[in-house]
C-alpha cells in the first residue's frame, strides 16, 4: 500500500503540566490527514543547526507553518514592541526562519497559516503590523467573543487575486474567510506575492513569486473544518496534490 506523504508540521514551545513542551493542536494534524497526509510534529529549539534542519527536511515531503496566540519577535523585522504585543517564542522564530529557506531551496510544498504566514513575510524581509486594529483605517481582525465555533466562522470578505496560486485553486475572486490574528502585514517581503487582501487592503494571503512549487501562506484558518469550506477545502486539496507529487 503506497505510504501516505509525511508532512513536517512546527511545534510551538508551551508549559503543559509544568514542563517546556512542544505543542500543535489536533486541529491542523487532523486537516492533513483527511486530506491523505501525514503529519510529523516538528519540536523547535532556537540554538538551530541549520544542517540537521536540511537533512530533516530531506526526509519530509511538505512543511506546515501553523498558527500560534505568540508572535514573530519584532525585533526580527527592525521594530519596538508594541505593548499589546506580549506573548513570544522565540524557539518557534529560530526555526521558522531556518527552515522557510531550506524548504524553497527543495521546492517543497510549503503551507504558512496566520502566525505561519507571518513567519513567511519576515523570512522575506517584510514587516508586521504588532495591532491592527490600532492602524487608522484597518478592521480589528481579532477573533470575536464567544465558543469556538463562533470563533472560527467566517467574518469578512477577502477579494483574490487573479493569476496566483489561490485564483488558481479557486473558482471565484472573493470569499469570506475568519480572523484570529492581531498582527498583520505592514511591508511586504521582498519577491512575495499577494494573493488575496480583506476589504481594509491588509493582505490575507501570500506566495513565493517565483517558486516551482506550492507555496501559499494565509492568515486566516483553513483548518477548521475544511471540507465545509470552499476555499478552505480546495487550498487542503492543493496542498496534499502538491505533497504527493513531491514524495
Ligand atoms: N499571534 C499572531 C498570529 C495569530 C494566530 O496564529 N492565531 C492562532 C490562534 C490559535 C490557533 O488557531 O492555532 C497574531 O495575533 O496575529
Amino acid at each position: 500500500m503506497q505510504s501516505r506523504p509525511l508532512v513536517g508540521v512546527i511545534a510551538c514551545r508551551r508549559m503543559v503540566e509544568g514542563h517546556p513542551s512542544h505543542m500543535v493542536t489536533d486541529k491542523y494534524l487532523s486537516a492533513l490527514r483527511e486530506y491523505g497526509l501525514e503529519p510529523v510534529i516538528l519540536p523547535v529549539w532556537e540554538d538551530v543547526d541549520t544542517d540537521a534542519a536540511g537533512a530533516l527536511l530531506d526526509r519530509l515531503d511538505g512543511l506546515v507553518l501553523t498558527g500560534s496566540y505568540t508572535n514573530v519577535l519584532p525585533e526580527r523585522y527592525g521594530a519596538e514592541r508594541a505593548p499589546e504585543n506580549t506573548r513570544d517564542d522565540q524557539d518557534r522564530d529560530a526555526a521558522a526562519m531556518t527552515w522557510v529557506p531550506l524548504a524553497l531551496e527543495r521546492n517543497m510544498p510549503l503551507l504558512g497559516i496566520c502566525r505561519g504566514f507571518q513567519e513567511l513575510n519576515v523570512a522575506f524581509g517584510g514587516s508586521l503590523h504588532q495591532a491592527v486594529q490600532n492602524v487608522p483605517g484597518m478592521l480589528d481582525h481579532r477573533e470575536p467573543e464567544g465558543e469556538k465555533e463562533q470563533q472560527y466562522a467566517p467574518v469578512h470578505a477577502i477579494d483574490i487575486q487573479p493569476g496566483g496560486w489561490l485564483a488558481k485553486l479557486f473558482d471565484g475572486a472573493k470569499s469570506e474567510v475568519n480572523s484570529l490574528h492581531q498582527q498583520g502585514v505592514d511591508r511586504l517581503g521582498e519577491g512575495l506575492r499577494v494573493e488575496a487582501t480583506a476589504p481594509d487592503g491588509l493582505v490575507e494571503a501570500i506566495s513565493v513569486a517565483d517558486a516551482r512549487c506550492f507555496t501559499l501562506a494565509v492568515q486566516w484558518h483553513p483548518e477548521w473544518k475544511p471540507s465545509e469550506h470552499p476555499l478552505y477545502d480546495v487550498i487542503f486539496r492543493g496542498f496534499s496534490d502538491a505533497c504527493m507529487q513531491n514524495r
